[in-house]
This record gives C-alpha cells, structure tokens and sequence, in this order.
C-alpha cells in the first residue's frame, strides 16, 4: 500500500488524503438526476425499464408477497437461521435501551416543557443488493424501525438475476413481519421512495447505505422534495489507528473487510510504527492473494493507504480530519485515547474486536455515515426514526412569571401582536 509520513505531509496533502468519493465532473449527479426525473415523470414504467437497464432482469412485477417471501426464504439452512437470531437479538437489545422518555421540566413556576417521541409514519428502508446482498442491513434498519414504532414500511432491494430478492432478504423480511419488498434498487429506488409511483407509497423518510448513486440520489431528493434521508451513508470504509502493540495480520483482515465491499470503498491505516506498518502492508497482498472477492477488495486497497506518524496523538489528528465511517483503535493504549476522537461513525476498541462484529451481530448500527460526513451525522438509531415534539403547558400563575418578559421581548422585536396574545390572558374575561 502506498505510505507516507505524516511529518512531510503539507495542510494541503491532507486535505487531499482525507477527501473521498467526490464526483468533480458531476458524472454521477447527472446520471442520477435523469434517473430521478424518469421515476418522477414515469413511475413504475421507469422502474421496470431501470431493472431491465441496471439489474438486467424483465420484471413482470415490481414486488414479492408474502407468501412469495415464504417460498423463497424456505431455503434458509437451521444454522443460517441461528446467527440470524442472534444478530436479532442482539440489534434489538441495544437499540430498545435507546428509546427512553425524558422527564419534564418546570423552567419557572407554572411553566412547564417536556418532549415527547412519535414515531415517523412513513419510511422507507433501501437494502443493497449490488456487488453483494446485505440481509443485515436489512436488520439494521428493520429493527429499530419496529422498535420506533413506525407505521408503514416501504422497502426496496435491487432485483437478483431470477427477478427476486434471495433467501436471506425474504426471511429477515418474515423475522421482522414485513410481507412485502419492492424490486427496485439504486437511484430509481430512491426517487420511487420520494416522489411515490403507482405501486410504492411516498414515505416520510429514507434510511439506508448504498453505492454511489444511491447515495447521491438520496442527497438530491433530500433539498428537492419533502422526503428525508437519514444521512450519506455511501461506499464502505475504515480507519485503523495502530501503534507497536498491534497485530500487523488483524490489521490487515479488518482492512481488507471494508475493501471488498466495492472497488470505491476505502481503508486506510494509520500508525506510529514503521515495522508494525510495513508488517500489514506485506499482509494486506498474503491475505488479498486469498481473497474470493480479490478483484474489488484490490481496486479498492489501490485506492488505500498508510500515514506513518510520530505518535498516536497525530494519529488521532489525521483520523479526526478524515472523520472515518468506521474507526479501530488496534492499540493495546486504547482506554488512553478514546476521549480524543472527535469525528467517527463507529468505533472498534482494541486488538480483539474486529469492525465485523459491529458490521453483523455485535447490537450497534452499521449504517453510518461516510465520505467525512462523521463530522456532522449519527448513524442510524431508534432517535433516527422519531420526531422528538415539545410541548408546555403554563398555569396562570405560571404566566403572571413568564408573561412580562415574553411582552418586553417582543415589543424590542417590534411585534406587538405577539405581546399582545400574553397580554390578554392576563385579565381573561
Ligand atoms: N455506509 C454504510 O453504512 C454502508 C453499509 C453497508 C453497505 N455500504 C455500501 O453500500 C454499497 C452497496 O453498493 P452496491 O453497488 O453493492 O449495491 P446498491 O444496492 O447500493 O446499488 C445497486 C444498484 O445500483 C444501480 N447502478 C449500478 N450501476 C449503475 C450505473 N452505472 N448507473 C446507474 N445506476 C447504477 C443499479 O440500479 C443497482 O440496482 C457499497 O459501496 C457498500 O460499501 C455502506
Ligand atoms: N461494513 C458495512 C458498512 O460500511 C456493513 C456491512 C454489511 N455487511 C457487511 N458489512
Ligand atoms: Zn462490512
């Protein structure tokens, strides 16, 4: 992989380093804004010739039922379903604890404020189904949708070769009682999703990760209709912050399971030792020489690299600049460094606890964002899909307290309508 010094490294070279999956000649925005536009104009006809298009496959219809689902899914092996169960029940323990009711507070007497949770009504869950098909995205946002209470879940995943989703998709589909998944998959899906068609309900908001023009669809629809997206969640990546207690092989496995996501997909390794970094760098080829998906996890490790630093502490100054999707703290040092982060979607503490753990099984949320987007968004929770309302109730007590300074505000506001609404309750008949 190729290597740099961080000690030679101008302001600008890292700005550089950090920068990824930008579209500089707008290629992708204008795939996806024709795409988008056909969906709007077209509706399901756009999206059966999208499928024909992308997923080369004739589509004689746009979802799967059911009883379909039971049928596909009757081919899922008793230890496939086991790990299934766990990851279930893993996902649903973690994100349950997230959904606690806040207590009120009287801010002055007789003046009381509280939020309260409502679930989203409408949203639509995209489960990708490209380079490989993700069940357990499927979990990641089935659950804490359920657990939010969500009324009406959309959901769509690109069609398979044999125009259906597989196995796995229809029996998380069942575990999670949702009896209906749309063959739609990358842009097209998402301008379904947002604008509605004939078959498919335009929901309230979309979740999920994908590819580049899913990701740049989402961003789209998000300032051109009033559908929201929970965050750019795009092409794979990690960060692994290491130093001489680390373990060059562990290293270079967690490297390589974010390349083989897609050949756009990025890993990089950051670490305060020469002979740690040029250890994992010699096994990131052993292991990739191995590799079933070496074709694209290679792409994307040539569109990788490694920052040898000084220390960790300009280690975690790369790492809070490039804001890592996922972040591995391979240090035996990790307790003395956590407080340090400022920028990740999720991270991974020591040499024992491997990024895929988080990716299946582990209870956290592994649609996150990517592209430095960690600098501004969360990934996906249970808060994800609520509105948290506010509410307040004032006694009259209460509005002899609050009510002059609400009047002497607006009148500096010079808006005496609204000191006017005070006033009048003052003396209500
Ligand atoms: N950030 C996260 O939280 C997270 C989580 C899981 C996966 N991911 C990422 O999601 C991505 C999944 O991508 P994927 O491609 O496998 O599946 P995908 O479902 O995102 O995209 C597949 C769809 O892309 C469309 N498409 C493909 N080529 C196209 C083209 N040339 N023009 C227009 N549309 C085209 C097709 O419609 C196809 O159905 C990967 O990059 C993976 O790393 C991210
Ligand atoms: N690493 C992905 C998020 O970037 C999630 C995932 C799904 N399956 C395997 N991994
Ligand atoms: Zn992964």
């Amino acid at each position: 992989m190729k290597t740099y010094n961080y000690s030679d490294l101008t302001k600008q070279d890292i700005a550089r380093l950090v920068q990824r999956n930008v579209d500089p000649a707008n290629e992708i925005r204008t795939i996806v804004e024709e795409v988008i536009s056909n969906v709007q104009q077209h509706g399901d006809r756009a999206l059966y010739d999208y499928a024909n298009r992308f997923d080369k496959v004739t589509l004689d219809k746009l979802y799967l039922n059911k009883h379909e689902l039971e049928e596909i899914a009757a081919t899922v092996l008793p230890e496939q379903k086991a790990a299934l169960d766990i990851a279930y029940q893993n996902i649903y323990r973690f994100h349950e604890s997230q959904l606690k009711a806040e207590d009120k507070v009287e801010t002055m007497p007789g003046v009381t404020c509280w939020r309260e949770l409502r679930p989203i009504e409408k949203v639509g869950l995209y489960i990708p189904g490209g380079s490989a098909v993700l069940p357990s995205t499927f979990l990641m946002l089935g659950i804490p949708a359920k657990i939010a209470g969500c009324h009406e879940l959309i959901v769509c995943s690109p069609p398979q070769k044999n125009g259906k989703v597989n196995a796995f998709i229809a029996y998380v589909a069942l575990m999670l009682g949702i009896d209906r998944i749309f063959l739609a998959g990358g842009a097209q899906a998402i301008a379904a999703m947002a604008y509605g068609t004939e078959s498919i309900t335009k929901v309230d908001k979309i979740f999920g990760p994908g590819n580049q023009f899913v990701t740049k669809a989402k961003t789209i629809i998000q300032s051109t209709t009033t559908t929201a997206i929970d965050m750019p969640a795009g092409p794979s990546e990690v960060l692994v912050i290491a130093d001489d207690t680390a373990n060059a092989r562990f290293i270079a496995a967690d490297l390589l399971a974010q390349a083989e996501h897609g050949i756009d997909s990025q890993a990089v390794l950051v670490c305060t030792s020469q002979e740690i970094a040029a250890a994992a760098s010699e096994e990131v080829e052993k292991q990739l020489a191995v590799l079933p998906r070496a074709e694209i996890a290679r792409q994307a490790i040539d569109n990788s690299y490694i920052v040898v630093t000084p220390s960790l502490g300009e280690a975690m100054s790369f790492s809070n600049q490039y804001a890592p999707e996922h972040l591995i703290l391979a240090t035996e040092k990790w307790q003395e460094i956590t407080g340090s982060i400022i920028n990740a979607g999720s991270v991974f503490l020591g040499n024992l606890t491997p990024e895929s753990a988080g990716d299946y099984a582990s209870g956290t949320n592994h649609t996150l964002p990517t592209s430095s987007y960690a600098k501004a968004y969360s990934g996906v929770s249970v808060d994800s899909f609520v509105k948290k309302i506010t509410f307040q109730h004032i006694t009259a007590d209460g509005l002899q307290n609050i009510g002059p300074a609400v009047q002497t505000l607006a009148e500096l506001e010079g808006l005496h309508a609204h000191a006017n609404a005070v006033g009048v309750r003052y003396n209500p008949s």
